[in-house]
């Protein structure tokens, strides 16, 4: 098992900086500019600029199924939003393909956990509103055979016509997959996927993953708060610290072969050593926030 420590000082004395990465993050920073005008002062309600991640660097290769972990409210969000262009860095980095991110692209879908579907738009219109924004001039044959391959591909075929509010929520998200893999991006952002859904469902969807991660090998991001998820879906684990001023901890890789079958997972030797650590730094970092939040 090869689990590397990698503050940033680590990284760099190692030589950790991949020439391959597809996605890199250099001494990426986020900080949450504190309320000072003229309102907030006669208020009384000014506040401190927040640091919430400081300077991460993390470098992902092609095909690599990575997940995110940590404790509540440490910065996970902040750090897909940023790695999907929906909010800047405030130092540092984020490079895809050698070029830095300065917004949302087709290079990357997002799965959110709410779903995020038009309501009033039935499955295959949702799918197709998706395509057409990021390309426009899709031949409408084209735009037809995308549309039923996705569908077909996430296990909904059948329930083209039907809208949101017909279909349960592991439905939902996997509408929400097909949209986010339609448009063909290079890596997909997943940001607590199955967090809104019953355990079943939650355990029917990370098949499914499964099954079309094999299919596709996407470079995928995901955060989760599952270790079990985290396990069966990942190649790596990044383990980040409580906020603020978030960083990385440690990154595990996971070495189970696949396909993986969630049946025998925990068979692999590695398997309870992992969960062991993760749940380790889970505890550790909850237990910090909590004490602080005691004495604040
Ligand atoms: N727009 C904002 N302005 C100020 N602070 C923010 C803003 N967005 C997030 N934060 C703060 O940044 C920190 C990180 O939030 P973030 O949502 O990224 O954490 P998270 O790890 O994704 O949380 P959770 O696990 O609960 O989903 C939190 O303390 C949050 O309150």
């Amino acid at each position: 098992m090869n689990v590397a420590a990698v503050n940033e000082a680590n990284l760099a004395d190692a030589g950790a900086f991949s020439a391959t990465a597809q996605l890199s993050m250099r001494h990426v920073t986020k900080v949450f500019p504190g309320k000072r005008d003229i309102f907030s002062k006669l208020t009384r309600k000014t506040s401190r600029d927040f640091v919430a991640i400081e300077n991460i660097s993390l470098d992902i290769e092609p095909n690599t199924f990575v997940s995110i972990i940590g404790p509540s409210g440490c910065g996970k969000s902040t750090l897909l939003d940023m790695i999907a262009g929906l909010s800047a860095t405030s130092a540092g980095e984020i490079l895809l393909n050698d070029l830095p991110v300065r917004g949302p692209g087709p290079d990357r879908g997002m799965v959110f956990q709410n779903y995020a579907l038009m309501p009033w738009m039935t499955v295959e219109e949702n799918i197709r509103f998706a395509v057409e924004t990021v390309y426009p001039k899709t031949d409408p044959k084209q735009m037809r055979r995308t549309i039923k391959e996705h569908i077909q591909l996430v296990g909904l075929t059948g329930a083209e016509k039907k809208h949101p509010h017909e279909l349960s929520g592991g439905m939902r998200q996997r509408v929400g997959i097909a949209r986010a893999l339609a448009i063909s991006p290079q890596i997909l952002l997943m940001d607590e996927p199955f967090g809104a859904l019953d355990a079943l469902t939650r355990g029917f969807l990370q098949d499914e993953v499964v099954r079309i991660w094999e299919q596709q090998r996407k470079t995928v991001i995901m955060i989760t708060h599952s270790i079990e998820e985290a396990l069966l879906l990942s190649d790596r684990i990044v383990m980040m610290t409580r906020g603020p001023a978030a960083r990385i901890d440690e990154i595990l890789d996971v070495p189970f072969p696949r396909p993986r079958d969630r049946a025998n997972l925990d068979q692999h030797p590695a398997y309870h050593d992992l969960k062991a650590k993760m749940e380790e730094h889970l505890f550790r970092e909850t237990r910090a926030v909590e004490e602080a939040r005691i004495n604040a």
